[in-house]
């Protein structure tokens, strides 16, 4: 059975407006200002210990590995407590898992969010089950834009790699998807500095409604 791998931030849910309010929540505590929202969608996708380095070079505050430390605990501590205020899947998500699972796709999540976060997340937005793997940033030992979180997504989803789709937001998802020999199919509403119109994708749809032409694009 083939798998549909979702990637979460930007793509499955609209995690703009807590991911801000806890990256600033945890710099302003820390003395370092804050983070414009417009400027934080481009600096998701990587986890969150590369957001909070992200937002100190665009503060232009310097950091080491061991300086981020306490920053990412608090972050760790302030999102888990704030997970899902505002945040939402995107309009049509729902449907469009039911559906897909109804006609016998496999479906898996590949984030580079870490565990922690990915799981408590999707079951405050009552996603979980839709799910046959959740994979995180830390499930594995490299992350996207490697192959191996992609590769295990579908391996532990049950799934075959012969017919198996990434969906994704950015650059980061496509050359997950590349390097794991799959296509990809990016969305275009999600969080990434580079228009996906100029990353190459397979496909590219505005709206989950237009995932079921898209995939059947791919396979004929
Ligand atoms: O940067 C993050 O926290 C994760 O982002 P992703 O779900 O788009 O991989
Ligand atoms: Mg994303």
């Amino acid at each position: 059975m083939s798998v549909l791998v979702f990637d979460l931030d930007g793509t499955l849910v609209s995690s703009m407006e807590d991911l801000v309010a806890t990256l600033n929540a945890v710099l302003e505590k820390a003395g370092h200002g804050t983070v414009p929202q417009d400027k934080v969608a481009n600096m998701v996708g990587m986890g969150a210990k590369v957001l909070l380095q992200r937002g100190l070079d665009y503060l232009e505050i310097e950091w080491s590995d061991e300086t981020i430390i306490p920053l990412y605990e608090d972050f760790l501590d302030y999102y888990a407590a704030n997970i899902a205020v505002h945040t939402r899947p995107f309009d049509g998500v729902i449907p469009a898992l039911q559906r897909f699972r109804a006609d016998g796709w496999k479906l898996a999540v590949c984030t580079n969010k870490t565990e922690r976060l990915t799981l408590p997340l999707l079951a405050a937005l009552n996603m979980t089950d839709h799910f046959d793997a959740v994979v995180g940033g830390d499930t594995f030992s490299v992350s996207k834009p490697h192959a191996e979180p992609v590769l295990g997504a579908i391996q532990r989803a049950g799934g075959t790699l012969e017919g198996s789709i990434m969906i994704g937001d950015s650059v980061t998802d496509i050359n997950a998807a590349r390097a794991a020999g799959i296509p990809v199919v990016a969305v275009d509403f999600g969080y990434t500095p580079v228009p996906v119109t100029e990353l190459g994708p397979d496909r590219i749809i505005s709206h989950f409604d237009e995932l079921a032409d898209a995939v059947d694009g791919l396979r004929t």
